[in-house]
């Protein structure tokens, strides 16, 4: 093992210096398309915009005999287009199959320049990510690329999510994790067929009650997802990089999509996958907290002064707990707002009721 001394340093000669600290860019939806869709290719432009991160996927999705086009559509838009401040993601194919090295070869060294982050699916523990992060280093160093490409698992394998935490500390790469609900429903051999969301069977019921104990007793399904998204949130936060809920994939119920995403936001996620246009909007309201609570936290804030203390506000305690809560709420408040001008008045028009 190497030394904890040479964590920061690069894996290659000539190839940029790690991040020390993971940066905050807003990432509330990362819109997934097919770059070798051509259709779906065309879209981009006026697509771009509209999401924080636009992510060119070539893995589940793309037909194995569309592989290649996918890789190529992927150089080809990343060329042509002028993405702004949107952060462009690709999603490689997974490391046991046979198209995960060309995918990082062909994109480092024709698009590294151009790429934020790189997903990796199916990561099961330290070692693929360093796989990846070696691999990475002597492509980037290869390319001249100047800046650290970084890296995003998909926790989507039962052994992924038990080695969860030495995933999310294996490199400073590591940029942060989703939840891949579908693929670690199969790996776990759960019986739901769905991709994210409840299943009316997972549920709890009321004890019996009523005079013979026969009266209808109400159930409350239950969230298949809490524990595995709580887990990863805990081993996000530990290694200081940031976490995502993954797909959500009943298109047309567009509530319980923003209620999935909404669990995930209020649990510490910083956002969730697009996989359709009508998610985009559901995502962004989600991952924003509401100008309402904005205005809360700041007022709470200013009242806490060096943020040591105790003050009643409205009725409420609140201390130096309630102070860094409300910190990150302002926090995450202003680095949207800096993006999204409509947000920022939100913000601004919140505050002076
Ligand atoms: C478990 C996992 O791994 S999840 C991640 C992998 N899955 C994906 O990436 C799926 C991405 N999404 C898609 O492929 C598509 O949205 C589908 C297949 C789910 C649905 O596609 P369609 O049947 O075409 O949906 P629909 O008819 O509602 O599309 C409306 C329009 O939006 C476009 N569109 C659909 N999805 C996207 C997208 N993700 N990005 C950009 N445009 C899109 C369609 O091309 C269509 O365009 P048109 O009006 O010009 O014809
Ligand atoms: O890749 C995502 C998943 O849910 O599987
Ligand atoms: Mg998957």
């Amino acid at each position: 093992m190497r030394s904890p001394k040479d964590f920061f340093r690069p894996l290659a000669v000539g190839a940029p210096a790690p991040v020390r600290e993971v940066p905050f860019r807003p990432s509330r939806m990362i819109h997934f398309f097919d770059p070798g869709n051509e259709k779906m290719a065309a879209k981009v432009p006026d697509i771009a915009p509209t999401v924080d991160v636009l992510l060119g996927n070539l893995e589940d999705a793309v037909a194995a005999d569309r592989k290649e086009a996918a890789r190529s559509g992927l150089v080809k838009v990343a060329k042509a287009t002028d993405l702004g401040d949107t952060q462009l993601w690709t999603r490689i194919n997974s490391l046991d199959s046979p198209w995960a090295l060309d995918d990082l070869l062909t994109l480092v060294t024709e698009i590294g320049d151009k790429l934020d982050v790189i997903m990796v699916p199916k990561v099961e523990g330290a070692e693929d990510i360093h796989y990846v992060d070696r691999l990475l280093a002597q492509l980037e160093a290869k390319a001249g690329i100047q800046r650290p490409i970084l890296v995003h698992a998909i926790l989507e394998t039962a052994t992924g999510v038990a080695n969860v935490e030495e995933i999310a500390g294996a490199s400073p790469r590591m940029q942060g994790i989703s939840l891949g609900p579908a693929d670690l429903a199969a790996s776990r051999r759960m019986k739901t067929t769905r991709v994210g969301g409840g299943h009316p069977g997972y549920l709890v019921r009321e004890d019996p009650h009523g005079a013979d104990g026969s009266a209808p007793r109400a159930t409350f399904q239950q969230d298949l997802w809490h524990y595995t998204l709580a887990r990863m949130v805990d081993a996000c936060a530990a290694h200081g990089i940031l976490p995502y809920y993954g797909p959500f994939g009943d298109i047309k119920d567009t509530t319980a999509c923003e209620d999935q995403f909404r669990n995930a936001f209020l649990l510490g996620c910083v956002g969730a996958w697009s996989l359709h246009p009508v998610q985009i909007a559901i995502a962004k309201r989600v991952f924003s907290p509401s100008p309402a609570d904005v205005a809360w936290a700041r007022k709470v804030i200013d009242a806490m002064g060096d943020g040591t203390g105790a003050v009643m506000i409205d009725g409420k305690m609140q201390d130096d707990a309630t102070y860094k809560q409300c910190q990150v709420v302002a926090q995450l408040a202003d680095a949207l707002a800096a993006r999204d001008p409509e947000l920022r008045d939100a913000y601004a028009a919140a505050e002076k009721e």
